[in-house]
Formats: C-alpha cells, structure tokens, sequence
C-alpha cells in the first residue's frame, strides 16, 4: 500500500473504538469490535500511544506502547487514529530538537510543517541508487589514513563501553558539520540525556543549529520508543534527499540501541529468543532501517553510526550483522584507549571500501598498507619483547619498532571536543600533512627525536630527516 494512503487524513472519520483486554508492561492488547486496526497503525488508549505490532488468537491487536502505560486497565478505550506514527516534515524541522513522533524537546512550539508522512517507508528502489565512490575528509588522521568515509555510505563507529565512541562522534560532527553542504541530522537512540543536551547546547555554540534536526529517544525512554525513533529521523531525512534533493548528513548514537530495543520488544511480545538472546527478526529489522540509508539520484545520505559492542566481543551477532552493511568501520580498542592513544582506532581492525588506489590514489593507498604493515610487524614482535627485552632483536627489527611506536604516537591527535578535559585546543589534519608525516617516519633510520614529541600533535611541524 502506498505510504500516502496510510498517512491519516486529518479529516477521516473515526473508526470504532476498542477497549484495552491486556496490559504486560509495555504490551497492550486491544479488541475492536468491528473492522480493527492494521498492522503499524497508531491506535490511542488514553493518553497512551500504541502501535500495532501483531494480532493474537482471538483477533486482538498487540501494541507496543510508546510512552509508560501508567493509568492503563482493562476496559480503557482505545481510539484508531486510523493511520501509522506519523511525523512532520519539511524546513520547519531544521533547528529543532524533538522526538519520536516530532513533538519538540527544546521548549518550543510544535513545528509548523505542511506535511506529515507515515515513519514506515520502503527503501528506494535499487535502480535508483548510485555509487559515487567520494571521500569525506575528517581531518582526523587515523580516519582518513586507514578508514576513509565514504560520501554518500555508512560507517560505523565500533567500540566496547566507554572506549570513546561518543567523543569520536561530537569531533566528528565538529568538524564536518561546519562544511557540510546540506543538512544534518542527528538521532540518538537510547544513550544519556545528558549527553543529548550538551550537544544540543555544543551546536548552537557552533552556529550550525539552524542547518542541523536532532532526534532523541534516549535510555529513559520505552522500547517502543527508541525501536521507531530511528524510523522517524529517516523519514525526515528521507524529505530532504527526495524532496529538497538534498545531500544529508545522518548522525546516529547509538544504533546498536535500535536493535536491543527491537529485542526488548520481541521478548515483551512473548518471541521466543535466537542466537545469544537476540530476537529472531534481528536481520530483518536491522535491514529495514539500513536498506532506507541509502543515495539516489537525488541527493546522498552520508550516515555516521556509534556502535556498542557488548562485552567488547565482535562476533556479537548484533554487530556483526550491523558491520555487514557498512561500508567504512572504525573500530576503536581498549588496549589503545588504556594506553592513552586517543582517539583509540585500531589501526589493523578499521576498514573501508574507500581504501583502494582508484579511489584514494596510489600514494594514500601504499601509505596506509605501510602504515599497518609496520604496526602488524610490531604486534608480532611484542611477544619477544615481553619475554626477551628490545636488546634481543636484530637492528632491523628494532627499527621497526621505533617506527611503530612513531607512528602509532603521531595518530594520536587533540580533539576539540574534549578540550576542556586534556586542556589542548583541537587539532584538524589535512590529508595531506597525515600523509607526509607518515610517509616521513616510514622513511626513517635513525631516530633522534624520542617518541613523546610525536604524541597529541597535529602535522608534525619540523621535517624529518630521512637519513
Ligand atoms: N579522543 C579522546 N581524547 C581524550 N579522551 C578521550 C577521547 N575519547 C575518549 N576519551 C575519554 O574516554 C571517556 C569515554 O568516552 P565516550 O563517552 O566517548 O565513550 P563511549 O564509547 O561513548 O562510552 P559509552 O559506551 O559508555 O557511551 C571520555 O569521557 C574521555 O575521558
């Protein structure tokens, strides 16, 4: 059915009302007796929203709640809106911040949008899509060295608890914001408030806040809530790419949420669990939200997306299955962010289609492959360091080493966003200074100047000497 036809008509009679059969916790079955709902329409008991999520024996609608069902009894009414959870659309977004279903969280009036549209949409034909194999310059070394991001693709942010992947995101969005031709739109699913208000607060310091739409269903928030929330910020993405032809720049923290809240409601709905507990339509659930990500003809959606690693264990079938549809990854590592080497990147586990010669030129290309040969020689010789101690390798290796450590120092870098924490202003690379400072070090063969001098800068500011 097309989206048009299930977006409610401000007008359309009210169909029959229902009365509340269950409550368990956040699942509410609901019996019409007439003509009942359909699957994803927006039904309301009370002041309660729910959406329709399946249909139990007896051919009552199961829903999910989406706000605390506090007050809900059996016998409440319950009100067919007649149509799906639909948001605005359109400029009237632009430098607001609000929720699942577009109400504001910034205080002020509703957005005043001619249209609304159904947050339940397919994704573009696949003969509309294009590839346009660009790169997005960060001015983050690691990144644009070994993880280019594509324009106009996914990348993802991977990381356990606490290894950075927030403060990777706010300097991301920093320094790409600023330059980026079109919108921005960040959506937060299931993180802190906290953090929701300080970015809030970081952008309209920045001056972008009137180019930019944040989203947030945060932690507080019922499953529901943050399972939709991402739905709700593609629709409006979606507005700017298809109507405004737009290039559109999609923010999300964390998506690894998204899939934990489709879990929570799968085991609400009474699912019986798959693999490592996750709920049986992971794949699907996941798809449907990536597969909308996606660049046409019309505009680009470039999205950036944090993700959560349980347990900091990769094979989690929940980022697994979300690494399957990027197209850059940067994973960040404990062991570096123990060590101080910020931000964390994992020079050997990051990755990117970009990362070829017809992409990035020849000389990035044999740069990086460099780069990581000589941090993957140095992993190898860690083991016979520990034992043996440095002295027990030949000179070759020790070179190795000390280029290693060089290097791995030097893509270290001072970020903007934690200013006020290490007391250093930020620091943005070119590519090209990235390039030629580590093209310096892997020439060197001697080293006269100690590891330190390479930590926390920006280009390194004197020239090497290659002899
Ligand atoms: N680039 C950086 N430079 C300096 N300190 C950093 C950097 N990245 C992270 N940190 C430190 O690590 C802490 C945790 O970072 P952050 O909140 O981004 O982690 P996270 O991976 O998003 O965690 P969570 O999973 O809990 O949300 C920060 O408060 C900061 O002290």
């Amino acid at each position: 059915m097309p989206d048009a036809a299930r977006t409610p008509a401000p007008d359309a009679p009210p169909r029959a009302d229902g009365r509340v059969v269950a409550v368990r916790g956040g699942i509410v079955d609901a019996a019409f007796p007439g003509e009942g709902p359909r699957i994803d329409d927006l039904l309301m008991a009370g002041e309660v929203p729910l959406q329709v999520m399946s249909f139990v024996d007896g051919g009552a609608a199961r829903c999910i709640a989406l706000a605390p069902v506090h007050g809900l009894g059996l016998g409440t009414p319950v009100r067919n809106t007649g149509g799906p959870v639909a948001v605005p659309v359109g400029e009237a977004v632009l430098g607001r911040m609000l929720d699942v279903f577009g109400t504001p969280l910034d205080g002020g009036p509703p957005p005043d949008a001619a249209d609304h549209r159904s947050i339940h949409r397919a994704p573009p034909p696949l003969s509309d899509r294009v590839l346009r194999a660009k790169v997005l310059e960060t001015g983050i070394k690691a990144i644009d060295l070994l993880a280019p991001i594509e324009r106009g693709g996914k990348t993802g942010l991977f990381g356990g608890a606490g290894v950075g992947k927030t403060v990777l995101l706010s300097e991301l969005i920093h320094n790409t914001v600023e330059h980026h031709h079109g919108v921005s739109l960040f959506c937060g699913i299931g993180e802190r408030s906290r953090e929701a208000e300080e970015l809030w607060r970081e952008m309209g310091e920045a001056g972008v806040r009137d180019r930019m739409v944040m989203l947030f269903g945060q932690m507080n928030e019922s499953p529901g809530v943050r399972f939709l929330v991402g739905k709700s910020a593609l629709t409006m993405a979606e507005w700017f790419r298809d109507d405004r032809e737009q290039d559109v720049l999609l923010l999300i923290d964390n998506i690894f949420r998204y899939v934990q809240a489709g879990s929570e409601v799968s085991g609400l709905m009474g699912r019986m669990p798959s693999r490592v507990g996750y709920q049986p339509t992971l794949a699907t659930e996941l798809a449907t939200l990536q597969e909308r990500i996606a660049s046409t003809r019309k505009g680009a959606i470039t999205s950036i997306q944090a993700v959560y690693v349980p347990a900091d264990d990769f094979t989690d079938p929940a980022a697994a299955h979300i690494f399957s549809h990027l197209s850059a990854s940067v994973v960040l590592s404990r062991k570096r962010a123990s060590e101080g080497l910020y931000p964390a990147v994992d020079p050997l586990a990051s990755s990117s289609v970009m990362l070829t010669p017809n992409v990035v030129g020849q000389r990035h290309y044999d740069i990086a492959r460099a780069v990581r040969r000589t941090l993957a020689e140095y992993e190898d010789l860690r083991d016979i360091i520990a034992m043996l101690g440095i002295e027990e390798l030949s000179a070759h290796d020790r070179a190795v080493v000390a280029r290693a450590r060089r290097l791995e120092r030097f893509l270290t870098q001072p970020f903007a966003t934690v200013t006020a924490a290490t007391g250093e202003g930020g620091k943005l690379v070119p590519l090209e200074a990235t390039l030629a400072g580590c093209e310096a070090i892997l020439g060197q063969t001697t080293f006269p100047r100690p590891e330190s001098d390479y930590y926390m800068i920006g280009a390194l500011p004197w020239t090497e000497e290659a002899a």
